[in-house]
């Protein structure tokens, strides 16, 4: 008689019964169970409390993951190594203007120019600065609110390029993001606070604690007023392009993509006005892409009220969520997980502080869950 050996866990449709079971380590999630379901987790002897938000995605709470002290630190240590304008892998000057005429009437109502310019140029204007655009620029020659094909080719495309530019450096919060960032390493930090909060995210997560150590680093961001960041994915597709690996490295001829399994959420502070987290389509029970962008809720500013799920901002609360489906015939990750699309909404009245840790994988598997890693510590 053979006996079952290895980590392998039904809870995710993962198949115990498949071959290699031994050598070939699979990932899990914790379980939320149905939503409101409330379970206890130990950290550092201390009994938390998880709460389940949602179950598509599974969006966990835990009240108080952090004190006040400690929220109060990371701040502190995050100023103290430098805070810089965060910055979206979409630039905001593009030569590649792809025009979203979605029902191919040849003319652009003014949600498809909106949505032909947040595509290119990443920039999110609401109806009145369209307006304003078509009055500065005398675009709109019959003033109907819609620009036809003799209206847009009458117009320079540069000097729309120009005009978006100008705009946004006036009001910056028209970006896709705006926010200020720091990056801390506590293998560099070398920093007993920090440390401590490290070792609570192993132990709250689950999983290897080498899978952390890999990425060991937290993402410090601060909102001003008006500060946000639209509605986005912490990761992309699994099976797109390239492999994933834990760190990109930029020039080496190398190619591969970050792949975050997971985000972890920590709430450093109490905002004065908005700045809660927005989950626009939760729960749905379908997601095109394109419908979404044409309706708008990527902007919250305008739209975080609209969304399925708001989680708001409290001080040392922490969010977690898996970016990624489980591939059951593999154990391993899989695909993206088209639900977790969220941000930050606009802060209203006073700032947001907030921590992001991300839980990477690779391709590697038997690299990333083996227990004899031992990270480098300078
Ligand atoms: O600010 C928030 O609540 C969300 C932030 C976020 O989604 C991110 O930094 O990737
Ligand atoms: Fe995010």
């Amino acid at each position: 008689e053979v006996e079952e050996q290895g980590t392998c866990s039904k809870d995710d449709g993962v198949d115990c019964g498949s071959q290699n079971l031994e050598v070939t380590p699979v990932i899990t999630k914790l379980d939320g169970v149905e939503v409101g379901h409330v379970q206890d987790v130990i950290l550092d002897g201390k009994t938390h409390q998880m709460k389940t938000l949602s179950m598509k995605p599974q969006v966990l709470e835990i009240q108080h993951f952090l004190t006040d002290d400690e929220c109060d630190h990371v701040m502190r240590l995050a100023e103290k190594v430098g805070m810089f304008e965060s910055v979206t892998n979409t630039p905001t000057k593009s030569r590649n203007v792809q025009i979203m005429d979605m029902n191919k009437d040849t003319v652009l109502s003014l949600r498809e120019f909106i949505l032909t310019i947040e595509n290119s140029f990443d920039i999110y204007l609401d109806e009145g600065d369209m307006l304003k655009m078509y009055a500065d620029l005398g675009m709109d020659h019959n003033a109907d609110a819609e620009i036809s094909r003799e209206e847009l080719y009458g117009q320079d495309p540069k000097s729309v390029a120009e005009w978006l530019e100008e705009y946004v450096t006036k009001l910056p919060h028209k970006k896709s993001r705006m926010s200020r960032q720091a990056w801390l390493y506590p293998s560099k930090v070398r920093d007993k606070v920090l440390d401590e909060i490290q070792e609570r995210v192993v132990s709250l997560v689950g999983l290897p604690r080498i899978l952390i150590d890999k990425n060991d680093e937290f993402q410090v961001v601060q909102y001003g007023p008006k500060g946000h960041y639209h509605a986005h994915w912490d990761s992309g597709s699994w099976a797109e392009k390239y492999p994933c690996c834990h760190h990109v490295k930029t020039g080496s001829g190398e190619r591969c993509k970050s792949c975050r399994f997971m985000t972890v959420l920590l709430y450093l502070n109490k905002v004065d006005g908005g700045g809660a987290t927005a989950f626009p389509i939760a729960n749905n029970e379908t997601f095109d892409e394109h419908s979404f962008r044409m309706s708008g809720k990527i902007n919250l500013h305008q739209h975080c009220e609209d969304a399925n799920l708001v989680v708001p901002a409290e001080k040392g609360k922490a969010i977690i969520w898996y970016n990624h489906h489980l591939d059951p015939t593999t154990g391993w990750v899989g695909e993206l997980d088209s639900f977790t699309l969220h941000g930050g909404c606009g802060v209203t009245r006073g700032q947001k502080w907030i921590a992001n840790k991300w839980i990477l994988v690779s391709d590697e598997r038997e690299k990333d869950m083996d227990p004899n890693y031992r990270p480098n510590r300078a």
